[in-house]
């Protein structure tokens, strides 16, 4: 596997950059973007957090938006955001060109429908292919924290809880915490994984954090975010934490919208929270 540098700006000392590659996986080419913090250029090696975006994002959003890179510099951790989705010519989209189906809306699962499956298998390419990437051609330690927001934040749960070895820490801002039951959810497991709710029951974190685990779980939700009620249900997430006694620390903010502004209040907190579980 090769990478292709696509951009590169110094930032707090250290540097932003943008990748592309060719996904085995995904069948297409794909980008991310990286944050290297300024030890990286003295020769160390550092752990990296995955940032999973939301709804319409591409790798730029949060590497824009959340403002997280001053305090990746300040704690020696690697950022890597990758897009959301399978891209270009020849990948499936929702008919409709809907944005919360298809191209910006992979949902971090492995889809078994099609038109889906050829290019939507987004749950591997988190696990496996990127890290193998970064592992390989990045001065990065192998320790791994996941974190994300809204449907991202759905990703980095499930994703986490699904796979304890891969990651000290996860957190998530907003997540749809109990896709199986809200529209945004239902309307993607059922394209990219048909009607066998079995299947979709192991990609909900709600079901997933009822059955237990130890990972630490930060998780911040607005309480003036306008997706709270219909599609977020972050009290499915609590209900299962107190059921099985997961260490979840959910934190309900008040006045907090779903939206950029709500990431870079909080993702100083998240970060700090990450790197003591290094
Ligand atoms: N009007 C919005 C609708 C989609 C949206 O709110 N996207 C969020 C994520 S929602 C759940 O996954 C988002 O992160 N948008 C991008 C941003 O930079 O804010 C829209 O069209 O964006």
């Amino acid at each position: 596997m090769s990478i292709e540098s696509v951009s590169s700006n110094k930032c707090f000392g250290g540097w932003h950059k943008r990748y592309a590659h060719e996904s085995d996986l995904l069948n297409c080419k794909m980008q991310f973007a990286v944050y290297l913090p300024p030890v990286v250029s003295e020769g160390k090696s550092v752990p990296v957090v995955y940032w999973l975006s939301g709804l319409t994002c591409t790798d730029e959003n949060f590497m824009q938006k959340a403002g997280a890179q001053r305090i990746a510099a300040e704690l020696g951790v690697a950022l890597v955001a990758p897009d959301t989705s399978p891209r270009g010519e020849g990948v499936a989209d929702d008919e409709n060109g809907a944005y919360d189906l298809g191209l910006g809306a992979g949902f971090y699962v492995n889809a078994t429908e099609e038109p889906w499956a050829r290019h939507y298998q987004m749950y591997d390419y988190i696990v496996s292919e990127l890290p193998s990437l970064i592992e390989q051609y990045f001065p990065v330690t192998g320790q791994r924290a996941i974190s994300g927001h809204s449907m991202g934040g759905h990703g980095a749960l499930t994703i986490g809880l699904k796979n304890p070895g891969r990651y000290s820490s996860i957190s998530a801002f907003s997540p749809i915490s109990n896709p199986v039951n809200c529209p945004w959810g239902q309307k993607a497991f059922g394209a990219y994984l048909g009607d066998d709710k079995d299947a979709w029951q192991e990609h909900d974190a709600s079901v997933l954090m009822a059955r237990g685990g130890k990972i630490p779980v930060l998780v911040d939700q607005g309480e003036s975010d306008n997706f709270l009620t219909d599609q977020l249900m972050p009290q499915a997430l609590q209900q299962a934490a107190q059921s099985s006694g997961y260490p979840l620390d959910l934190r309900m903010q008040p006045g907090y919208d779903h939206s950029y502004f709500f990431i870079a209040t909080f993702i100083e907190e998240h970060l700090r929270f990450h790197a003591e579980h290094f």
